[in-house]
């Protein structure tokens, strides 16, 4: 039997689940909710930080939840607006149920965990960021995406660089690419947490000389503390880069299509709409 690997997922946003049985509808979104199958892999083994996909016994589906952050309000009132209520005991519980479904988990993880655990078959269905299926699902081809378009947690992937000095008139990634300045000796430096696909992004652009280094957040500080020249990280309103005193030169959005794999491409024109 197939694994049934799905997810909510954002962009515009997220979603899930796939084959027969009940269908729901609401907002944009229709749910179809199936309890006839599940992963036919699963339990987790991390062998230097890779997945490896097991057979399990399991007989409930799972879906993974985040647990916070901002993508955990907006799920939980997506499946109330489905008339699907989230039943957990203690706020701080990791597992619920939805009374109308049967025989279906619902686990709260943080969203990078959600994919971790598609990949290696503990969960079945998620709802998380396409940022995040991509970064942490590396191509994975069980992944699928059932539903692309939730409508929250809108945000782009986007190369950033300082307003001033040496890249005040660099305003693409072409003309990045092109400057002089770099070098096998001196690299472009960018920070990122895409660690996955900032390189990629890069690597696919042309960029020869760049070299990566990563953080937890606030990576916006990176170029003004010398650490960087540039980022890779998420954008939605802008506001971030703004204040720190960097422009957008390149803007990468997911074109997902349920029932595929995530694919993220480029928004042509960036520097026209930086903030
Ligand atoms: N401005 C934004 N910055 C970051 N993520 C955003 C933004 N707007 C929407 N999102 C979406 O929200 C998702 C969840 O982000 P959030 O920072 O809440 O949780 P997280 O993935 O656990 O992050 P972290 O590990 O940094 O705490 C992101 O993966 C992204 O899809
Ligand atoms: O375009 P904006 O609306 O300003 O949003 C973008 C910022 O939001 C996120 O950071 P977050 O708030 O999660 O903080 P962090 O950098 O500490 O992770 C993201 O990493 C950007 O820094």
């Amino acid at each position: 039997m197939t694994a049934i690997q799905t997810f909510f997922l954002q962009g515009s946003v997220s979603t899930l689940l796939s084959s027969q049985s009940s269908v729901t509808s609401c907002r944009k979104v229709s749910l179809k909710f199936t309890v006839s199958c599940c992963s036919a892999t699963s339990p987790l083994a991390v062998v230097n930080g890779n997945v490896e996909k097991r057979p399990s016994d399991r007989t409930e589906v799972r879906i993974g939840l985040p647990s916070k952050g901002r993508m955990a309000a907006d799920s939980l009132d997506l499946l109330k607006d489905c008339q699907l209520s989230v039943r957990q005991v203690y706020p701080r519980q990791y597992v619920a149920e939805i009374p109308q479904i049967p025989n279906l988990e619902v686990w709260f993880q943080r969203p990078k965990d959600i994919v971790r655990k598609l990949v290696a078959g503990d969960l079945d269905l998620g709802i998380v960021g396409l940022d995040t299926v991509c970064e942490y699902g590396q191509g994975d081809g069980d992944l699928i995406i059932v539903h692309d378009a939730l409508e929250y947690g809108d945000c782009r992937l986007s190369l950033a660089i300082p307003k001033y000095g040496i890249f005040e008139n660099v305003n693409s990634m072409k003309e990045l690419a092109e400057m002089p300045q770099w070098t096998p000796e001196r690299p472009l430096r960018v920070a990122t947490g895409f660690t996955y696909m900032g390189p990629k992004f890069m690597k696919e652009n042309g960029l020869k000389h760049v070299t990566f280094s990563t953080a937890d957040g606030a990576l916006e500080a990176a170029p003004a503390m010398g650490i960087a020249d540039a980022i890779v990280d998420l954008v939605s309103s802008g506001t971030t880069l703004r204040e720190n005193n960097l422009k957008e030169i390149e803007r990468w959005s997911h074109r997902a299509k349920s029932g595929g794999p995530c694919r993220w491409q480029k928004v042509p024109n960036a520097a026209k709409r930086c903030t």
